[in-house]
């Protein structure tokens, strides 16, 4: 089976093309800010992103030939996770999607590129949207407002199913499922989700979009309530305009002008202050979700897992450690297993080893 997989994300396009699991080509095509800003919305991205995928495949010398084309994605009605083959319902919904996400893109472009080709499908698997939440995670103080989850449910459950199988190859009487384990996951990525996992379900997880938790290279995680009424009313700012100072123009973008690290890094080490102050506060946040999310699991914690591409950075990492290793035993898994993930569970869809489901 021939499978491209494609992952939007909000600082990149991820794609991948699997000749059953052997990878045949992997590339990160990245986007930075000035670029992207050329859209007033993430949706207008369509063609642009879709263009660059053709084009990766042309410059590698991949036919365009294809059984299956899987996209990450995207911001649908909260949903159990799994496999689903993109429909009308998912395309209507997606297409006037209420959140505006790059994952969006995925069902959209796999869609769009299936349908060039004779007998090939298009899927998306494990979206953002899986909720799992206990109903004790839902509650908040405002009856109008209960919380849902938007997360890298997908690269959270592909990097927790590695751990578990590590465990097991460790040692092998003793085998390990996802399942069986209490796991806090962060994902570092250009938005940033913690999610307290117990026996395979993710029970509590910030919805790292829509303003909750830590703030992120691109978004501004939980802010004064208060303030962002005021300033809703202040005529300073459109409905879109501050939209985007929740998610795109928030976060190190906002404070920084920039969502690169390495170059962020750079910026401290040569002695930018307000730089380091801002991306120390940027981890400071990320290590008090992770101590909420031991709260939510009672502190019996089998490990945290460490993912995403700010993964890569010993800086961030290193004080994360820090901050909460008295918790619980630390692994890091440097960028993430979205596209491997995307193509595992399609091939196991189309070889009839995991339900196709049917959004409706
Ligand atoms: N080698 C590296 N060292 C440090 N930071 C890195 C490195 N590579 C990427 N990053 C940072 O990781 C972030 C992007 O992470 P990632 O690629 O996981 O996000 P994304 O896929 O664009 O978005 P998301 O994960 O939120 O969907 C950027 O802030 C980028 O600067
Ligand atoms: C759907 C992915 C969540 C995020 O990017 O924050």
């Amino acid at each position: 089976m021939r499978i491209l997989a494609i992952n939007p994300g909000s600082t990149s396009t991820k794609i991948a093309v699997y000749e059953d699991t052997t990878p045949l080509l992997v590339r990160n095509i990245r986007h930075s800010v000035g670029e992207l800003s050329h859209f007033p919305r993430v949706i207008d991205q369509f063609e642009f992103r879709k263009n660059l995928v053709i084009e990766a495949l042309k410059e590698n010398g991949i036919p365009f030939e294809f059984d299956a084309i899987v996209g990450r994605g995207g911001l649908l009605k909260p949903i159990p996770g799994g496999v689903y083959e993109v429909n009308d319902a998912m395309l209507d919904d997606i297409t006037h999607a209420m959140r505006s996400h790059a994952c969006n893109l995925g069902c959209l472009i796999a869609s769009e590129l299936a349908a060039l080709l004779p007998d090939c499908r298009a899927f998306i698997a494990d979206p953002g949207v899986v909720d799992e939440l206990d109903e004790i995670a839902r509650i908040t103080g405002s009856p109008l407002m209960p919380r849902i989850t938007i997360w890298h449910a997908l690269n959270q459950r592909a990097i927790a199913r590695r751990y578990a199988a590590e465990l097991t190859a460790a040692s092998p009487d003793h085998p390990v499922r996802y399942e069986d384990l209490n796991l806090i996951i962060c994902h570092l990525g250009g938005g940033i989700s913690v999610g307290a996992h117990h026996n395979g379900r993710a029970i509590d997880v910030n919805n790292a979009l829509d303003g909750e938790g830590p703030f992120s290279p691109e978004r501004a995680g939980t802010l004064p309530a208060g303030q962002l009424i005021d300033l809703c009313y202040s005529h300073r700012f459109r409905k879109d305009e501050l939209k985007k100072r929740i998610s795109g123009h928030a976060g190190l973008a906002a404070h920084l002008g920039t969502t690169d690290i390495p170059a962020i890094i750079k910026s401290i080490e040569d002695g930018d202050e307000k730089a380091e102050l801002v991306l120390n506060a940027m981890i400071y946040q990320v290590a008090k979700s992770i101590g909420a999310a031991a709260v939510a699991l009672f502190g019996k914690i089998d490990a945290i897992l460490l993912t995403g591409g700010i993964a890569h950075s010993e800086y961030v990492i290193s004080r994360l450690k820090e901050r909460v290793s008295f918790l619980a035993p630390v692994y890091v898994y440097p960028g993430e297993d979205e596209l491997e993930a995307l193509a595992v569970n399609v091939l196991g869809a189309l070889r009839g080893e995991l339900p196709i489901q049917v959004y409706k």
